[in-house]
């Protein structure tokens, strides 16, 4: 981390210079301005500012409450509102009872039942027991008033004497006798009862006996109806339960039955419970009975009931929960999921946080964790597809098509570098496509379709190096066959074995070509038994893959090869309808001056024509014009063929898929969608790059980082090194792409190579003038690169720390073409102004258009006035001939030379 201005360390976290001064200030670092320089420690205490501030983010806690209570007001039965408060249950947790706890709940139950029963039957005894006790304590009273009226007389005498005593009215003796008593009757005289006061009260007690007998039983049949009914109730369950498995039962699919049941056996057992209290005082006076009301009505508001609803002893249906079936697109915002399933975007966080994603409501998540959250839930995730418009274009489409026929085949030739794959497509097209290639290899995926005598097959050329893998693979799968060219000299190597992955990973069949046969080195045999190795047998070893000897260098077996394509395609018997609207797969695209985005396309379905409104990826656009794989202009295109189409406003990546559509209208939309969604991926990309950058550079001694700019010609290109590239990363030293793009490089891209501390390298692209000029001031390095395994080697040497001295371009002139005259020796002659450098006349030369390789190769002449020279100096004109290229006005002429550098990436 080396000392920098406060505007390019903006630059670098991509911030504006203000909030940068802002964050300085608040990291308690002295104010500064845009140019002024922030120290090494500075930036390290900014940092660990930025963490901690971030960190302590992270690190907030998120609480949440089980339930919210909210006030209502509604309108009663008086017409009068009042208010009600109403309390929102987020969970409700019912356990499963145990089918054996239930069975011995049961039992303790009945043997309850019984208990009670019994203790009934004893205080019922023990009533009897007190009442006979008390009719004898009442016949002990009269006895002794018998015994007190009759003296010493036995019991027995006593009624008759009585009698007597009441007949003998008048007699002394009765008078004497009547007059004790009186005296001790007159002093016992409020005890003394008369006999109709004593009928009353006997039958008044008779009458209360037979009430409290009558109230006796009905609170008995009560308590013993409550309880046959739970016990009903729990032997349901238990047998529901008992039939089920357990296991499953845990799901929460039945929390509705389990919340009634649950209820209901609350409510039976509270109302058990008021019986049995309401026995045991059933002389409770009414004040007694509503204090027990109004205790009851506390207990239950505190359950959060209301009075009304407790005391109504009845089962409530409970609300229903409702299960929504919830669309989850491919991405998704934490609120709107949380919507969908009418829940609190907090719930959604919370559950997110203990999945161990900390995302806040607003922010995005992908289909799968937003299943996962729906599911979790209870609701029914939908995915759907963020595509539906596309989709809804797609089944027009296919609707519109008819007419199926017979399609020619789409094949790929892969094989290991150097193999003979060009060398055999130029055989069947008898052209020459490998001269002039930088390095010999082919940059990248190209179409052709042959006549053969046997019909039309069309060739996908797909590059040979290891950079192109990921190409490969979207080549094998827009392709019927693949044809494996091996070596006979060589045998199998690692590209041969991946191509034999990529063939089977895609079902394509598989015809192995074994090419360079016209060598005396050549042994077909040692290829054919190493490739079992792979379970690749050919058919002259007994097994079912199609071979053919070859030399795409005499032309030997090359019909017989062209044989096998064509069996092989009956065999699959290929079809495609050719009317209604085409659809197919961009193979490359690039930026041409003149001619603006160009697109080779391969058409897979229906009918391609000129005019037709094509969208491609993210763009949408007529197609101006059509040309064929040999530039001539064609008005339509079939299954299976390959054209190059202008007209759309951009270049779509490789591997895309095109569609003609009708409708302008839809082809805005789904290319506005598109074009959304890959700006805010590569806006997270970019974020997550640049986050990474400033926290995993710190505390990480050990893990090196190679920042890298890379600018090509084409995507395909692009795409491809991008793959190798990241391939390229180990324990140690990670490479890290932080900008790419097609094109030249610019200031821009020197800028951020500047403050990242980045490389630049230009594959077949060059800098333009500013950021040449920028370069230089800052002392940037720019790297061209012409070859792909050139460029995957310096980084790869750069990685391992193993940059030796090596032979490399210098660029030694560059002369501008400002004019261009025919000359009748050597073609086309160009009237120039050096520029930059000397031009010297033996060293190689480099055509560039807009900043891109047009052409590689040698000066034929260059002259000063009318006399040869062999060098020219910067500021002057000169004149020059190009061998084997038509140069133009606004070309720049490349002068280098190879020199020994020492390397240091
Ligand atoms: N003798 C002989 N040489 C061959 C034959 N086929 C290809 N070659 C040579 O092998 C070299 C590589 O051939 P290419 O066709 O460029 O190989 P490629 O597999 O396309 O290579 P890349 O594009 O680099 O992957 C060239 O020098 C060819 O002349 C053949 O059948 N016989």
């Amino acid at each position: 981390m080396a000392d920098k201005t406060v505007k390019e360390l903006a630059d670098m976290v991509s911030k504006t210079v203000s909030a940068v001064q802002k964050q300085l200030t608040d990291a308690g670092l002295p104010a500064r301005g845009e140019d002024d320089l922030v120290t090494e420690l500075e930036q390290e205490q900014l940092v660990a500012f930025l963490k901690q501030s971030h960190g302590q983010k992270e690190k907030r806690r998120i609480s949440l409450k089980s339930k919210t209570t909210s006030t209502a007001r509604v309108t009663g039965s008086s017409g009068k509102s009042k208010s009600v408060n109403v309390e929102v249950r987020k969970k409700k947790v019912f356990e499963k009872p145990d089918p054996n706890k239930l069975a011995e709940e049961i039992a303790a139950r009945e043997q309850a039942a019984l208990e009670a029963k019994k203790r009934a039957e004893e205080e019922a005894k023990k009533r009897e027991q007190v009442k006979k006790e008390a009719e004898e304590r009442q016949a002990a009273t009269l006895a002794a008033m018998r015994a007190n009226l009759g003296g010493g007389s036995s019991s027995s005498d006593k009624k008759e004497e009585l009698s007597t005593v009441v007949v003998k009215k008048g007699s002394k003796a009765a008078a004497a006798a009547k007059e004790a008593p009186k005296k001790k009757v007159a002093q016992t005289k409020p005890k003394v009862e008369t006999a109709a006061e004593r009928k009353a009260r006997e039958t008044r007690e008779a009458e209360e006996e037979r009430l409290r007998q009558i109230e006796a039983e009905t609170r008995r049949k009560q308590a013993e109806e409550a309880q046959k009914k739970t016990l009903e109730q729990m032997r349901k369950m238990a047998g529901k339960y008992s039939d089920k498995d357990p296991v499953a039962e845990v799901r929460k699919d039945e929390p509705l039955a389990e919340g009634l049941v649950g209820e209901a056996l609350e409510e039976s057992f509270e109302k058990e419970r008021r019986e049995i209290k309401r026995g045991s005082a059933s002389t409770a006076t009414r004040g007694r009975r509503r204090k027990g009301q109004e205790e009851r009505e506390i207990r239950n508001r505190k359950h959060g009931l209301k009075s009304s609803q407790a005391s109504q002893h009845k089962f409530e249906k409970p609300v229903e929960k409702i299960v929504h079936d919830v669309e989850i697109g491919e991405q998704i915002v934490v609120s709107d999921l949380a919507q969908r399933m009418a829940v609190k975007a907090r719930e959604v966080t919370k559950l997110l946080m203990k999945m161990g994603e900390i995302v806040s409501a607003d922010q995005e998540i992908d289909q799968a964790t937003a299943s996962l959250i729906v599911e979790e839930m209870g609701h029914n995730p939908i995915p759907v597809s963020d595509t539906k418009v596309e989709d809804d274009l797609q089944e027009a489409v296919e609707e519109r098509r008819s007419n199926v026929q017979t399609r020619p085949p789409v094949v790929t030739i892969m094989g290991h570098v150097d193999h003979g794959k060009t060398s055999l497509l130029d055989k069947i097209r008898e052209t020459k496509v490998a001269t002039g290639e930088a390095g010999g290899i082919t940059q990248h995926i190209g179409a052709y379709h042959v006549e053969t005598d046997r019909g039309v097959i069309t060739f996908l050329d797909t590059p040979g190096h290891a950079a192109f893998t990921a190409m490969r693979s979207r080549g094998a799968q827009a392709t019927d066959i693949v044809i494996l060219v091996v070596a006979a000299d060589d045998g199998m190597m690692p590209q041969t074995e991946e191509a034999i992955d990529h063939a089977r990973a895609s079902g394509t069949p598989l015809i192995v070509a074994i090419n360079k046969m016209d060598k005396s080195t050549a042994d077909p045999d040692r290829v054919l038994n190493e490739l079992t190795t792979k379970e690749v047998v050919t058919e002259a070893w007994g097994g079912d893959v199609p071979m053919a000897k070859i030399s795409a260098k005499t032309g030997e077996g090359i019909d017989e090869l062209l044989e096998l394509i064509n069996l092989q395609a009956e065999l699959m018997e290929l079809e495609a309808p050719t009317d209604g609207a085409a659809q197919g797969v961009v193979i490359e695209s690039r930026l041409e001056k003149g001619r603006g985005a160009v697109a080779s396309i391969l058409v897979k379905k229906g009918t391609l024509n000129q005019g037709d409104l094509v969208l491609a990826g993210e763009f949408y656009g007529k197609v101006r014009a059509m040309t064929d794989e040999t530039g001539k202009r064609v008005k339509s295109a079939g299954p299976s063929i390959p054209v190059e189409i202008l007209g759309l406003p951009d270049t779509p990546a490789a591997g895309s898929e095109f569609l003609v559509v009708s409708d302008e209208k839809k082809a805005r939309e789904v290319a506005e969608f598109r074009a959304t969604r890959e700006r805010e991926r590569q806006l997270e990309r970019q974020n997550k790059m640049r986050l990474e950058s400033m926290f995993e550079q710190m505390g990480q001694d050990d893990l090196s980082f190679l920042n890298i700019i890379l600018k090509t010609d084409v995507r395909g290109t692009l795409e491809a090194l991008l793959a190798a590239l990241e391939d390229l990363s180990t324990d140690e030293v990670k490479v890290k792409v932080i900008s790419s793009g097609v094109g030249p490089i610019a200031e821009s891209d020197v800028t951020l190579a500047e403050s990242s501390e980045a490389v630049l390298l230009g594959f077949n692209v060059r800098a333009d003038n500013a950021a040449k000029r920028k370069a230089d001031e800052a002392g940037i390095d720019i790297r061209y690169y012409s070859v792909i395994y050139g460029l995957i080697d310096d980084v790869k040497a750069a990685m391992s720390g193993m940059l030796s001295p090596e032979h490399r371009e210098k660029i030694l002139g560059i002369a501008e073409v400002r004019d261009v005259f025919r000359s009748s020796k050597f073609g086309a002659a160009a009237g120039c102004m050096v520029v930059e450098g000397t031009i010297y006349r033996n060293k190689s030369i480099r055509v560039l258009r807009d900043d891109k390789v047009a052409f590689t190769g040698q000066l034929q002449s260059l002259r000063r006035y009318k006399d040869d020279v062999n060098e020219v100096r910067s500021g002057m004109e000169c004149g020059l001939a190009v061998r084997g290229y038509d140069v133009e006005v606004g070309d720049k002429i490349e002068v280098f030379e190879i020199q020994e550098i020492q390397r240091t990436i």
